[in-house]
């Protein structure tokens, strides 16, 4: 009768049949569990009778028999542990253990006289019967249609998810990704396999077009499919996001989604095949169609949501009655004080501010971006007769200002510049780290003056999510460099408000710093007005240019950083930023050598090995994604501070301890991929944040990647010395190189009015999950 456990001699795959004696832990978010268990028979070489097993599944029934797949694991200091990767569930195999398993507390209202009924009338294969065919219960006497529903019900449920595993994880599927599907379908989940697994893209999130089609596979489903084209299309949507679109033109995503779905045997889709598809995703509400534009709703609701924010704001009028007398008197004695004179560019940009609802400050490095911020917060504090001091204020009165910046060290560089309390954009908006912000629509910032930096990095959902939680008669400056790199995530919002001439801007042009004798800033406006020439690259108090071949880049890079360390200069103030991870001069192998040279292997000094890199203590490592609960926030650089092992701490699991900026942050071994080394970090990751030694390799291998905009950040990073490496022409050609690349976004379009802008504020709430794609 044991039908299971020839299939596990027929497979002869290493086995372990165990009874479940407790569960130990189980953590119900990813479905982990550990478990203790009770080893009856094992083809494996295990000697000893109880083992801890441990993996993603649900918690199992203490007493009942399970046949588990998987592998052993030494574990330091628990010894061997088994890691479940499949499992299936021993039915008793005589009549007694059957009968005690259908009265068990999992089957509500069977006692042993009905269950013994059931196996009388059905035999001993009844569960495998009852599975196949509600209605062989019917023939078991002096059972109400109710216990026979609940038996059913329960049997299914039992069974259900173990069916399903079984049959999934034939297709290689995981546990975890297994456990998301069957949360979603339930026992319907083999059915779907079956008819329609293109199904699990829409429900499960991250599960991968390709993935469906490779179950697809010999299931009869044509490359034609409704379900395989729609899921194309969300497929081609998301993987456009990467290039920064918000929508897709409806053209451009129906030849993609053709040169996606056609097969080699079944030739092409027609037109009508693939637009109908899109017509009823754009019906059901799975994508949005504006015009000849297709949007995911995330960033439909972003892009028009924005757009009604910003009118919202600027409907509203500013309470000020000062005169211009009074503004000059005021901005006279601020400039006493600092003992300087505001430019006319700067002082323009300090009056809009006070007297406009909205407005834009650009400009490039030391033109006074930081310095008119302060003149703006001064003078406001002075015309409106109110304290900068936070300390002044209560919660019924709260502080005016409110500083923000998309990065923690933007936001850092805020709070020393100004002297007042600044926070990431997140931290400002209480972002809990997945999908919830404790500030919106519902429950607005509070404030009466709002000054964002960095607003170049700054994409549509946070800028959405950002504007709804302002208040409308609160004033707010935006401020940015849009030659800087456009945002990691889709949009280009800096860029497109600035273009619609919508939001009253004021561009600073002249160059405070330059008249200092900084070549740095001459060298970064140079390039911004595409005026750098090869005799500019000379060598300079802080500036010079080491020229280099491929061959010996590295080694280059990594003696001016040893060099500079030797000096005793922090490694926190000397940044190596390269635009590509990979390749001899990628940001691993500079990583990989400069650990080597200015953190090498000594046996006083701990270290982790993970997936072949080598964490040591005193590493400089950089965080890769945000973790809000913990204070950290994706490009925050920090130092390993403490290794331990297993033995050592009350979890019982090997952990890494980083500071940051004197906070410490521990890291299990399994959350090690939200850090890598930072001796050398990507140009991406830098905005936002400024270095006193910037050291930037370039080669001809970075190929691509040299462009204008990125090398003008790399450059625009560095405050007190600029070393650049390399090879000079790939520098001055990556410099004339203009990103061609145009972003597909319709802000600013919709800005000037020239399309109408739907949006429904309750739907948004309903369909917004901007961070699901992060
Ligand atoms: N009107 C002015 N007169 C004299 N010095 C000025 C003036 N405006 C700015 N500066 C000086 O120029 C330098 C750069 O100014 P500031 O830091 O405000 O520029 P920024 O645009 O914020 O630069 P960055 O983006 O590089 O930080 C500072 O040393 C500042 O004191």
């Amino acid at each position: 009768m044991d039908n299971q456990q020839s299939m596990v001699e027929q497979e002869e795959r290493p086995y372990v049949k165990a009874e479940l004696k407790r569960m130990i832990f189980h953590r119900e978010e990813e479905t982990f569990s550990i478990a203790s268990v009770k080893v009856l028979e094992t083809s494996e070489s295990f000697e000893g009778k109880e083992l801890v097993i441990k993996g993603y599944f649900a918690p199992l029934e203490e007493g009942e028999t399970y046949i588990l797949y998987g592998s052993f694991e030494t574990h330091k200091k628990f010894g061997e542990q088994y890691v479940v990767e499949e499992y299936r569930r021993v039915m008793p195999e005589t009549r007694d253990g059957l009968i005690a398993y259908l009265s068990s507390e999992l089957f509500d209202g069977i006692g042993r006289k009905t269950a013994a009924r059931v196996i009388d009338t059905l035999g001993e294969d009844a569960v495998t019967i009852i599975l196949s065919d509600r209605n062989s219960l019917d023939r078991v006497p002096k059972m109400s249609d109710k216990i026979k529903d609940n038996l059913y019900k329960a049997l299914v449920e039992h069974q259900g998810f173990e069916q399903v595993m079984v049959e999934l994880t034939k297709h290689g599927l995981g546990l975890k990704t297994i456990q998301k599907i069957y949360g979603a379908f339930g026992n319907q989940t083999l059915d779907i396999l079956e008819e329609d697994p293109y199904q699990f893209v829409f429900a499960v999130e991250g599960f991968g077009f390709y993935r469906a089609d490779e179950l697809a596979k010999n299931r009869n489903l044509t490359h034609n499919h409704p379900t395989r084209i729609r899921a194309g299309c969300l497929y081609t949507l998301h993987q456009n996001l990467q290039a920064g679109h918000t929508y897709l033109p409806l053209e451009t995503c129906l030849l993609e989604m053709e040169q996606l779905l056609h097969s080699p045997e079944e030739g092409p889709l027609s037109y009508e095949e693939l637009s109908s598809e899109v017509t009823y995703l754009g019906e059901n509400r799975y994508v949005f169609i504006e015009e000849d534009r297709i949007y995911l709703p995330s960033l439909y609701f972003a892009e028009n949501g924005f757009v009604t924010q910003v009118d919202r704001i600027l409907a509203d009028e500013v309470n000020t009655d000062f005169t211009q007398a009074d503004l000059l008197k005021v901005i006279g004695s601020i400039e006493e004080e600092e003992t300087m004179s505001y430019g006319k560019e700067q002082f323009e940009a300090i009056e809009t501010a006070l007297k406009e609802k909205m407005m834009i400050i650009t400009g490039g490095p030391g033109t006074g971006k930081t310095t008119v911020i302060k003149g703006l917060l001064h003078a406001y504090s002075k015309l409106e007769d109110c304290s900068l001091d936070p300390k002044d204020y209560t919660k019924d009165v709260p502080f005016p200002f409110v500083l923000t910046a998309p990065t923690g060290r933007a936001a850092k560089r805020m709070t020393e510049s100004t002297g007042l309390p600044a926070s990431t954009i997140h931290r400002l908006l209480g972002w809990d780290g997945h999908q919830t912000f404790e500030k919106d629509h519902t429950n607005r910032i509070e404030g009466k003056l709002l000054i964002i930096d960095e607003f170049s990095m700054v994409d549509m959902w946070l800028s959405n999510q950002l504007f709804r939680a302002i208040p409308s008669d609160m004033q707010v400056v935006v401020v940015g460099d849009e030659d800087q790199l456009p945002s990691v995530g889709p949009g280009q919002v800096l860029a497109d408000i600035l273009a619609s001439g919508e939001i009253p801007s004021i561009q600073l042009n002249e160059v405070y710093r330059q008249k200092e004798g900084s070549k740095i800033i001459h060298l970064a406006h140079a390039i911004k007005n595409d005026a750098c020439t090869p005799d500019m690259l000379s060598k300079e108090k802080d500036f010079n240019f080491i020229k280099a071949p491929e061959t010996r880049l590295k080694d280059v890079v990594t003696d001016i950083v040893a060099k500079a360390h030797e000096k005793s200069i922090d490694l926190k103030d000397i940044q190596v930023l390269a635009p590509m991870y990979r390749t001899e001069t990628g940001i691993h192998e500079i990583n990989r050598a400069l650990q080597e040279r200015v953190n090498p292997k000594n046996k006083n000094k701990r270290e982790m090995e993970w997936k072949g890199n080598i964490f040591r203590k005193g590493d400089k490592v950089i965080q890769l994604v945000n973790q809000p609960e913990e204070g950290v926030f994706n490009g925050d650089i920090g130092e390993v501070a403490a290794i331990f092992r297993a033995e050592e701490n009350v979890d019982h699991i090997e952990q890494l301890v980083i500071e940051f900026d004197g906070k410490e942050v521990t890291y299990p071994r399994k959350e090690l991929s939200n850090i890598m080394l930072a001796y050398c970090t990507s140009i991406h990751k830098s905005q936002g944040s400024e270095f006193s030694i910037v050291i930037l390799p370039v080669t001809y291998q970075y190929k691509r990647m040299l462009k204008k905009n990125l090398l003008y950040t790399a450059v625009t990073r560095a405050k007190q010395s600029l070393i650049l490496c390399g090879d000079q022409q790939a520098f001055l050609k990556g410099i004339r190189t203009k990103d061609t690349n145009q972003r597909f976004t319709y802000l600013q379009e919709k800005l000037k009015k020239e399309t109408t802008v739907v949006y429904d504020e309750e739907d948004e709430d309903e369909a917004m999950s901007p961070y699901d794609f992060m």
